[in-house]
């Protein structure tokens, strides 16, 4: 049995003892925050919390309790210069100068499906801290520049998975020890995939180089008869396209012209992911992993999946293969 710590720290020595107290840390706030979706209609903490987040969109409960359970378990830790979540305005800096790891995380993914029991997740990013910059130049780095992108999906299994650069590893949570057990060695995502994911409903105002690119999957451009998947929760719509392949695409609207998911905590670390599986994430037409972000809460276009598909859509939508 090998636990997540373990095979970070086995497969990273370089990333020294702070690293593992930020993985203790995020695996000590997953327990909490599946702990809490598992009996929250017990608890009473489905619904609305009544307030905005800085991004002007309606927090659920389980969204403050979630972001609480990430800030209390990784802001404690050694080894954490400043954490960013969604659900804060600012980034929150502990270990400034002495910390060498920022974390930038999602801390509940999908929360429109949190009351109907449906599929959601944390999202985690996590950036070194430049020696000779400021806490904001550290923050904002390329994607390329991550030591680790990861997730965690409460579903009928509580599932993690990470990469560091070198493959990517998925493990379950083991409610007998307690820890999350390597489960999926060297994940691979499929070259062509059976499903697109996409929220067809606004399908009229994406621009024609996407619209035309779906009408081809839908009829038979690539060679396959695709089925349609949305769950319109990002980490279950990627673990679905990492495990079964095909594509999930998030493409601008008329009403969010630059994309509607979240640069730091949503695309970054799913492309590294993708990437390290053997997929690809663009814009469309760029990689999202050398965009450099300009904010911390900046949106982002994002098309992720299988490399048949992928190129297939910088084909259509005159990005670069
Ligand atoms: O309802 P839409 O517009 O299809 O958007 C769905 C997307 O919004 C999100 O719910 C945004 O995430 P949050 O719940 O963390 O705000 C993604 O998980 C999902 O892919
Ligand atoms: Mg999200
Ligand atoms: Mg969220």
């Amino acid at each position: 049995m090998i636990t997540f710590e373990e095979h970070v720290v086995r497969q990273h020595p370089e990333l020294g003892a702070e690293f593992g107290w930020v993985l203790s840390g995020l695996t000590l706030a997953s327990k909490k925050i599946e702990a809490q979706i598992r009996s929250a209609g017990l608890s009473g903490v489905y619904g609305a919390q009544g307030s905005e987040n800085v991004q002007g969109e309606a927090q659920q409960k389980l969204d403050v309790v979630a972001n609480d359970a990430m800030m209390e378990s990784l802001g404690s830790r050694a080894g954490v210069a400043a954490l960013v979540s969604e659900e804060d305005e600012a980034p929150v800096a502990f270990d400034a100068d002495g910390g060498k790891y920022i974390v930038i995380f999602d801390p509940l993914d999908g929360s429109s499906n949190i009351d109907v029991n449906v599929n959601v997740g944390t999202i985690f990013s996590v950036h070194r801290r430049l020696a000779d910059g400021s806490l904001d130049a550290s923050i904002l780095q390329e994607g390329t520049k991550q030591v680790m992108g990861g997730y965690v999906v409460y579903g009928p299994s509580t599932v993690l998975v990470y990469t560091a650069g070198d493959g990517v590893y998925g493990f379950t949570l083991d409610a007998a020890s307690g820890a999350f057990v390597l489960t999926n060695e060297a994940m691979v995502m499929p070259e062509q995939g059976p499903y697109y994911s996409v929220n067809e409903a606004n399908a009229v105002t994406w621009p024609e180089g996407f619209q035309a690119y779906v009408e081809m999957l839908r009829t038979g451009g690539l060679g396959i008869a695709y089925s349609s998947r949305y769950i319109g929760s990002l980490v279950a719509d990627f673990h679905r396209t990492l495990l079964k392949g095909g594509v999930f695409l998030y493409p601008p609207t008329k009403k969010q012209p630059g994309g509607k998911l979240r640069l730091l905590y949503e695309a970054n670390p799913l492309a590294f992911i993708a990437e390290q599986a053997g997929g690809m994430a663009t814009t469309g037409t760029d990689r999202i992993l050398e965009i450099q972000p300009g904010k911390i809460h900046q949106r982002t276009p994002f098309c992720v999946g299988s490399k048949r598909e992928m190129e297939a859509l910088q084909a259509a939508v005159g990005g670069k293969a």
